[in-house]
């Protein structure tokens, strides 16, 4: 087992505070009776830079140029000062550079490397994000990218694949090509196996040249897929990890595929990194209007009071693609919608919409609320689940592919491409609101959305000019994702004029309207925080756990009871049965109807 003490307390401080390990990623060794600052920034940024785009929640700058960061319960801070909220601490200079503390951005670099670099998502995702990030100045000063796979490749080949995929925001053109450039100089490729020692070795060696001496913090993200994740994290451990500064890996999803292969996996890591140093990403948690949700409910009074059964009647957080595995059937077939979406990217805006209010905004305070309400959650009866798969269809004289015309699929494939499902958390906020979760490709549209339905008025004097549709009149606020992100509340409203007749207008937040600055990529802000050590939007270890075990029991009954998903057209809505769910619980899905 690894030996890093402090994870459990203070995930982020603990490379500051904690001795070095007797394998896995190399620490630096600071045992170091520094102040207690425990918190991300200061812990993070101890051997890092501070980054104009941090989040201002979390570090404020104080007049005399000290950080301040906002305290987090640890094991080392003395009782009375953690009752203070904020504290502001100048740290000694000695502390400052045995922390490698950031007084000069010349010491340290980062080096990231992007495990897999020739793959889908790399290209996809992870370059231009982190193209998008140079573009904004939020990268230190110094740093490197390195991509690391099998193919053969240049650094010219790299540079040219990535400059490719690279997109200044529309409003951000200027200077963009010079950009462009500046920052593919600063890409390199190395060719090697994931399983070689060997070629990570010579990764340390290239690494070493472009780190120059300075402090060298190290980031690999590991765009691979998961059966040589652990492969790959053991030789860049013994063999590439930081010699004096930070070492983080971020992982992809998917974690596993039930609750003992998730286990198998976070233990086979833990061989090798802290779970401080494992940042488990969930792509969704980076989507704006997801990292939004805390802010609506906890800093509008008019939200808080009125989040939970008393005044909620159902929670709807629906997703759909309107293409198919397309690419992807591989993987796809071997995972299914409930693992693919709903386990990970609905649970997590689940356990975030649904969570108590956290002690502070500190990561291990969110989290401790999220693992919280995952563990409420009861047991997913086999009732309460809808699956389907899609299949061909002619429309317009165009014909769309069924999931088993996929190649790489089985002709008798059972695999949901679509489920919906009915959750309940067993606490004395939510007891018996229905969580309807929808997800499903190839269907009519892409979106994303969180639909939370209020209770009827009662004894509402109005009520004969609704008819008979009381559902017609019920408010229902709508947190859309993705796209046109917006946030709309469905009021009754008298229309204008002699008469009393009432209409269903929208209280109208689109982003697009309001805010003029595109909205960055979820895997920008999460390559950010993942440099920055900031671990708020990252899963961790227990509530992974949490997650499978809510899914894991449903999964395997419907895998070994052989259950036939229903069959919809590519393009449709989805199954019918999704309603007979919904209906169940007398619920009427918001995203169907005139008005949704
Ligand atoms: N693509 C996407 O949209 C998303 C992907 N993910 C996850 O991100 C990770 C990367 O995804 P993606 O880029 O699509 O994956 P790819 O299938 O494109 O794989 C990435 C790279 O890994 C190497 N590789 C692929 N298969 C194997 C294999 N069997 N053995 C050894 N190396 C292999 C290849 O590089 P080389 O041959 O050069 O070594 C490939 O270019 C996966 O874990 C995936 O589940 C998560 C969300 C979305
Ligand atoms: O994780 C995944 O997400 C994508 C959808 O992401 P989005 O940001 O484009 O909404 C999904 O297509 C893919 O199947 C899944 O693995």
């Amino acid at each position: 087992m690894a030996t890093l003490s402090s994870s459990k307390h203070c995930c982020s401080s603990s490379s500051v505070y904690s001795s070095s390990s007797s394998f896995g990623f190399h620490q630096p060794q600071r045992n170091i009776p520094f102040p207690v600052v425990s918190q991300k920034r200061l812990g993070s940024k101890s051997v890092s830079w501070q980054s104009k785009c941090s989040p201002s929640s979390n570090v404020i700058l104080m007049q005399d140029g000290a950080l301040a960061t906002k305290r987090v319960a640890t094991d080392e801070a003395p009782p009375s000062k953690l009752k203070e909220g904020l504290l502001s601490v100048t740290p000694p200079e000695e502390h400052k550079q045995l922390m490698n503390f950031d007084t000069n951005a010349d010491k340290s670099t980062v080096s990231i490397t992007v495990v897999g670099a020739s793959g889908d998502l790399a290209k996809k995702k992870i370059f231009p994000a982190l193209f998008a990030l140079y573009y904004e100045d939020c990268l230190p000063e110094h740093f490197t990218i390195f991509g690391y796979a099998r193919s053969k490749m240049t650094d010219a080949e790299l540079r040219n694949i990535v400059s490719k995929t690279l997109t200044c925001r529309i409003d951000k053109r200027e200077n963009c090509s010079e950009k462009m450039e500046q920052f593919l100089k600063r890409c390199f490729y190395h060719s090697g196996q994931y399983d070689s020692q060997q070629n990570f070795v010579e990764l340390d060696k290239k690494l070493k040249e472009h780190e120059a001496g300075r402090v060298a913090n190290r980031l690999f993200y590991l765009s691979i897929p998961p059966n040589i994740f652990v492969d790959a994290v053991k030789c860049a451990s013994l063999s590439a990890s930081a010699a004096n500064g930070w070492t983080r890996v971020i992982v992809e999803k998917p974690f596993g595929r039930d609750s003992e292969s998730s286990a198998a996996l976070t233990r086979a890591l833990k061989q090798y990194l802290e779970e401080d140093q494992i940042f488990r990403i969930d792509h969704y948690l980076g989507k704006e209007l997801v990292e939004n949700l805390s802010v609506l409910r906890f800093s509008n009074l008019i939200f808080e009071p009125l989040w939970s059964r008393q005044y909620i009647r159902n929670v709807q957080l629906i997703f759909s693609e309107d293409f198919g595995t397309e690419g992807r059937g591989g993987y796809f077939d071997h995972y299914g919608i409930i693992r693919d979406i709903m386990q990970n990217h609905l649970l997590q805006i689940l356990a975030l919409f649904a969570m108590e209010t956290p002690v502070s905004l500190d990561a291990e305070d969110i989290r401790n609320e999220k693992v919280k309400v995952l563990r409420s959650m009861k047991p997913i009866r086999i009732d309460d689940v809808v699956i389907g798969q899609y299949k061909s269809h002619t429309k317009g004289g165009v014909s769309y592919p069924g999931y088993t015309d996929d190649k790489t699929v089985p002709k008798d494939s059972l695999t949901p491409t679509f489920a919906a499902a009915a959750l309940f958390i067993d606490n004395a906020r939510w007891d018996g609101v229905p969580f309807l979760m929808k997800a499903g490709k190839a269907l009519h549209n892409r979106r994303a959305e969180i639909r939370v339905q209020f209770r009827h008025v009662p004894g509402n004097l109005y009520n004969r000019n609704f008819g008979t549709d009381l559902d017609r009149a019920t408010n229902e606020l709508v947190i859309r994702v993705q796209p046109d992100e917006a946030i709309y509340l469905k009021i009754n409203n008298k229309v204008p004029g002699l008469g009393m007749r009432l209409d269903r207008s929208n209280l109208n937040l689109l982003y697009k309207a309001r805010y003029s600055k595109e909205i960055p990529d979820a895997y920008e802000r999460l390559l950010l925080d993942a440099v920055e050590g900031e671990r708020r939007l990252f899963i961790r270890s227990d509530e992974l756990d949490a997650a499978w075990s809510l899914f894991t029991p449903v999964l395997k009954e419907l895998e070994e009871k052989k259950i036939t998903p229903e069959y919809y057209p590519y393009g449709s809505r989805g199954p019918v049965g999704a309603h007979y769910l919904a209906a169940r619980y007398n619920v009427k899905w918001g995203d169907i109807g005139v008005d949704e």
